[in-house]
């Protein structure tokens, strides 16, 4: 089975380097800049489970894509989704599956679209990782685990020889019998902690120290009920676990939302926080507002200071 993996940035270069060191035919479509530096460097991926050094990772880019691949692995940010669809479309054929590691759901739409409902999985990872400074890999935490699924419960499916290919590659890997409910589980965990640790520009700890944390708690009952509304209430195990995690006394975990506002770059904050809250309809969702309303004055902030005005 032929794997593209889009962009080798912090998961699909975590993951697909995996891959390539389990002896699978994967290539990376990357832009001239990467490739580039892959040509040049390698591609190495620092991780406490074992450290990857691959001297030559297969790249491939856009123009050069003539034929369809069997998996294409997406791993950009949603904000580059369209042009990550232009890139990669010359490879998908008609058996080709598309199995993107975005967080949120939107993207699932547009890629169904675009490319037809049949050919797009579900997908989620649960991983920590990051390019760093020299473009390495940097896995931050032992947990790397890649869960996918169909989509429609009663499509025509290719999920067994797409578990056979990722499986046994060095990294944990399931598939779901109920993506959607998954994904949306993780987005809600994602759009919580990424909204109030940037509404207070602050960790979890610091938010309990500064006696936010009910705004914490108050987030979460927002973001369950927009999950409820739509379809899919988070089970009691995903509550658990989200309440856990943002009333943690001691905890330094901020999401990577906030790293990318104190770095300057560009956020995902309307994939994962404007989505959510559209998805809302006319509910009273004050604190998800807010949060999504800060983001994106710190987006049009970034903007006016991006073109010198
Ligand atoms: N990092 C993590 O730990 C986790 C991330 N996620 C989610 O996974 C998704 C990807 O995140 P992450 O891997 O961190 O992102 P990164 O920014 O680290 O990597 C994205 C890569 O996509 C590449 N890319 C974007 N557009 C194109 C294009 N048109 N052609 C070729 N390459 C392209 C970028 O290339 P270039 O270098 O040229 O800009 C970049 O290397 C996000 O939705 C994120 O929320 C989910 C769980 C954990
Ligand atoms: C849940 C968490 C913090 C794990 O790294 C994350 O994925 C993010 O903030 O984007």
């Amino acid at each position: 089975m032929r794997i593209l993996v889009l962009g080798a940035g912090g998961t699909g270069g975590y993951f697909g380097s995996r891959l390539l060191a389990a002896g699978r035919d994967v290539t990376f479509l990357v832009r001239p800049r990467r490739a580039a530096l892959l040509a040049e460097r390698g591609l190495h991926v620092r991780s406490p489970v074992g450290h990857l050094d691959l001297p030559a990772p297969p790249t491939v880019t856009a123009d050069a894509l003539d034929a369809p691949f069997d998996l294409i692995l997406l791993s950009c940010k949603a904000y580059d989704l369209d042009s990550a669809m232009d890139a990669f479309a010359p490879a998908v054929g008609p058996h080709t599956r598309i199995l993107p590691l975005l967080n949120g759901m939107r993207h699932l739409e547009v890629l169904r679209e675009r490319f037809g409902h049949e050919a797009v999985l579900g997908g989620l990872c649960l991983i920590s990782a990051a390019l760093d400074a020299e473009g390495r890999i940097q896995h931050f935490a032992p947990a790397h685990k890649l869960v996918f699924g169909e989509l429609d419960p009663q499509a025509t499916s290719s999920e067994p020889a797409v578990l056979k290919v990722l499986d046994d590659a060095g990294f944990d890997v399931r598939l779901s019998e109920n993506i959607r409910q998954e994904m949306w589980e993780k987005w809600v965990l994602i759009a919580n902690l990424a909204g109030i640790t940037c509404l207070m520009r602050a960790s979890v700890g610091d938010i309990i120290a500064a006696g936010a944390g009910d705004l914490a708690l108050k987030l979460w009952d927002e973001c369950a009920a927009v999950a409820t509304q739509c379809g899919y209430p988070p089970g009691e195990e995903a509550t658990q676990r989200v309440r856990r995690i943002i009333t943690d006394v001691d905890s330094v975990l901020m999401a990577s939302m906030l790293r990318d506002v104190e770095s300057g770059s560009r956020t995902e904050g309307d994939h994962i926080l404007g989505d959510l809250l559209r998805r809302g309809g006319e509910g009273n969702y004050p604190v998800l507002r807010a949060a999504h309303l800060h983001v994106r004055a710190y987006e049009a902030r970034r903007e006016r200071v991006t073109q010198g005005k």
